[in-house]
């Protein structure tokens, strides 16, 4: 099939693959080639047969492969184009070691190199036994590794090189093919060197474009940018930094930095070793925030420029922004106040709490605090800096509450806003989320909350893409939500989901030292410190049992504030009764169940919605035993049912008095006293009785 043949021998095998493509790419048409490398091993000896050597250096190793009548021409060789661009991506200036097996060919390579203009970089000649050379951490060679000394970082491989076109003609001429196939060849690899300095010159085109839209991109950037190599010449200045500090034709790019701004800090700030910082100068009359930072691979600094005073009312319009949407976590640990233990004890844990990363419940009364802790957890803690948001399930229908949380994409529902709709869950990322009433949101959204939990991603109302998030969820209840998941009404998956981490918020009036601390905190947040509380009104507050906690309490001096004419509050300042949650005198003089009626809207309020009566019954019994010091258990109120209009047995009774005392409304204590009324099962009673 071939007329012709050829042995190429060659020392490694990468370069007698290299080599073998470019033979038979320009002359594979009519010769036959024969390849192998000494690296691979050599099977036998070649006689009459015209061998190719790669380089002078394996030729003696090739002596017991020539066989008679053979001839041996030694190729010379040149840079590879093919790889070249390589170099290109090298910065400018940057000292390389050209590494090859002998002075000639690397001194030769250099050359070409440099002829082919590329010379934005210095190369430094090496070779082994080479004595003197440049500790430099780049090294180029043409498919040497091996040689390449070890302190060098990064290694450009350009491949090996390739058969120059002499000595493809002394193939030719030896195969008697040169007259014949000599244009046709030459001509192939003249193209393939004008296709190769084509793409040389496409490449250098394509990072000069680079570089011009760079240009663009840095001054089109708000700040000032600068770059300062490791000589402390300036190589970027953007047109913004000329204009922050009105130099707008002045040269600065290529000189020193210490040339161009006069002021000795600044420039020692820009240049000095450490690693990341940010300082405030004043630079021509201007008040400037420079933030500098190394770029260790091009071992140059970048330093921003802002303008200070735009910089700092830019953060206060977000800051103000941010406030009103309510993505800002406003209070902290030091607006929770209280010197009692229980107060001490809550903040020390939500303080502990703030460091880790996981959900919290927070469970309280109403107006205890809980938005306030929620609010100084995510202040204390590593997300600090993300948004805040809270979202109250009391207050919204179910199917907003689902597109609230979790957005929806356009077109999912009639209605739905053109665009789609963030959720309130990937409008929090990087912070934390608060649900408050978390005992509010159906068995659906109950499920749902728990597969977000779980997969820490979300899906769009309408939408099938699956988004993930990293927010944290701080929940709140005043709700008894074990009674709940005991009634069926709430999942105890999610409940112990939301319970990673715990606490309970205690009721102000079992922590009556509270008060005359949080009357004075009022007093100063509404900037009335100078009016006082008589002696009478700070007693009168102390005695109250606020069932609506510090927001009643808050609520009421914020009253007194506005109805007091002089600098000192009175006892005629004090709103009446029906002003609060429920008054004093009837907390002492309860009169009997029985002589009320439950209107229906009080019925409608409870969470015990059948049976309410029943309940309400029970509570009214144990409490009007309590209050004449008389004992009373489970077989005394069933039989104060009879005559009643719903009679209940003892069987019945037990039942009821179990789900009180989980609600922690009863307690049953060993021994005479019987079964006792809580606090909370006061208040629940006075809330849900009519007079
Ligand atoms: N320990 C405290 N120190 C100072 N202010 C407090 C304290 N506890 C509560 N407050 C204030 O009382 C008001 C009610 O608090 P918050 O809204 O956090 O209660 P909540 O438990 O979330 O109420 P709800 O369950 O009704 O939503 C707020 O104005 C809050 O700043």
């Amino acid at each position: 099939m071939y007329a012709k043949e050829l042995i190429l021998l060659t020392g490694t095998t990468e370069t007698r693959k290299t080599l073998v493509r470019q033979l038979q790419e320009v002359i594979g048409d009519f010769v036959r080639i024969h390849d192998y490398s000494l690296e691979e091993g050599i099977p036998h000896v070649f006689s009459n047969q015209l061998i190719i050597l790669s380089s002078s250096a394996i030729e003696e190793e090739t002596v017991p492969y020539i066989g008679d009548g053979s001839k041996v021409v030694v190729a010379k060789r040149t840079v590879n184009f093919e790889h070249i661009d390589k170099l290109l991506f090298l910065a400018e200036n940057t000292n390389v070691l050209y590494v090859n097996d002998a002075p000639e060919t690397v001194y030769e390579s250099i050359e070409t190199l440099l002829q082919l203009g590329i010379n934005h970089i210095h190369y430094h000649p090496f070779y082994p036994g080479k004595k003197n050379y440049a500790e430099v951490s780049i090294a180029i060679t043409p498919g040497e590794i091996n040689l390449v000394p070890p302190f060098i970082q990064q290694v450009v491989n350009i491949g090996p090189r390739l058969i120059d076109i002499t000595t493809v003609m002394t193939i030719l001429q030896h195969l008697n093919l040169l007259e014949k196939k000599g244009d046709i060849v030459s001509d192939k690899y003249i193209r393939k060197i004008i296709d190769l300095s084509q793409k040389l010159s496409q490449t250098s085109k394509e990072s000069d474009r680079l570089n011009k839209h760079l240009k663009q991109v840095l001054d089109g950037v708000n700040d000032g940018i600068l770059a300062v190599n490791s000589k402390g010449v300036i190589t970027v200045f953007n047109e913004n930094l000329q204009h922050l500090l009105g130099m707008f034709s002045t040269k600065t790019i290529g000189r020193k930095l210490h040339d161009v701004f006069r002021n000795p800090e600044l420039v020692a700030f820009i240049l000095h070793d450490s690693s990341e910082e940010s300082g405030w100068f004043s630079v021509l009359h201007t008040d400037v925030i420079v933030h500098r930072f190394y770029l260790e691979t091009e071992g140059a600094i970048v330093a921003t420029f802002k303008n200070a005073h735009e910089t700092i009312e830019m953060e206060k319009t977000i800051r103000r922004e941010l406030v009103k949407k309510g993505y800002i976590a406003k209070y902290g640990f030091e607006d929770i106040r209280g010197v009692s233990p229980s107060i001490q004890k809550c903040k020390q844990i939500a303080a502990k709490i703030a460091k880790t990363n996981l959900t919290v419940l927070i469970e309280g009364e109403s107006g205890t605090g809980k938005e306030l802790y929620a609010s100084a957890i995510h202040n204390e803690s590593l997300r600090r800096d993300g948004p805040f948001l809270a979202v109250n399930f009391s207050a919204l229908p179910d199917d907003l509450v689902e597109s609230e949380l979790f957005g929806y994409e356009e077109g999912a529902f009639t209605g739905a806003k053109k665009g789609g709709k963030v959720g309130l869950f990937e409008q929090a990322n990087g912070g934390t989320l608060f649900l408050d009433e978390i005992g509010d949101i159906s068995l659906k959204l109950q499920a749902r909350l728990l597969r977000v939990l779980q997969e820490k991603e979300i899906m769009r109302v309408g939408g099938n893409k699956i988004i993930p998030i990293d927010v944290r969820v701080i929940a709140a209840t005043n709700k008894n939500l074990l009674q709940m998941i005991e009634q069926g009404t709430y999942r105890a998956d999610l409940y112990h989901r939301l319970k990673i981490l715990y606490i309970h918020l205690p009721e102000l009036r079992n922590r009556k030292m509270d008060i005359p601390h949080l009357v004075k905190h009022v007093l100063e947040q509404s900037g009335r410190s100078h009016i006082q509380i008589s002696p009478e009104v700070m007693h009168r507050l102390v005695q109250y049992n606020w069932y609506g906690n510090v927001r009643e309490l808050k609520n009421t001096i914020d009253y007194m504030l506005a109805v007091c004419d002089g600098t000192i509050i009175t006892i005629d300042d004090m709103p009446d009764e029906s002003f609060f949650q429920r008054s004093s005198h009837q907390e002492s003089s309860l009169p009997s169940l029985q002589s009320r009626s439950i209107s229906p809207d009080a019925l409608s309020q409870l969470d015990l919605p059948s049976d309410a009566d029943e309940y309400l019954f029970i509570l009214q019994t144990i409490y009007a035993h309590n209050q004449q010091g008389e004992s009373i258990g489970r077989k005394k109120i069933a039989d104060k049912t009879r005559g009643w209009q719903k009679e209940m047995t003892e069987q019945q009774m037990r039942s009821r008095l179990k789900t009180l005392e989980q609600r922690e409304w009863i307690v049953t204590t060993r021994g005479r006293s019987g079964i006792k009324l809580t606090s909370s099962g006061l208040a629940y009673l006075h809330k849900h009785q009519t007079y």
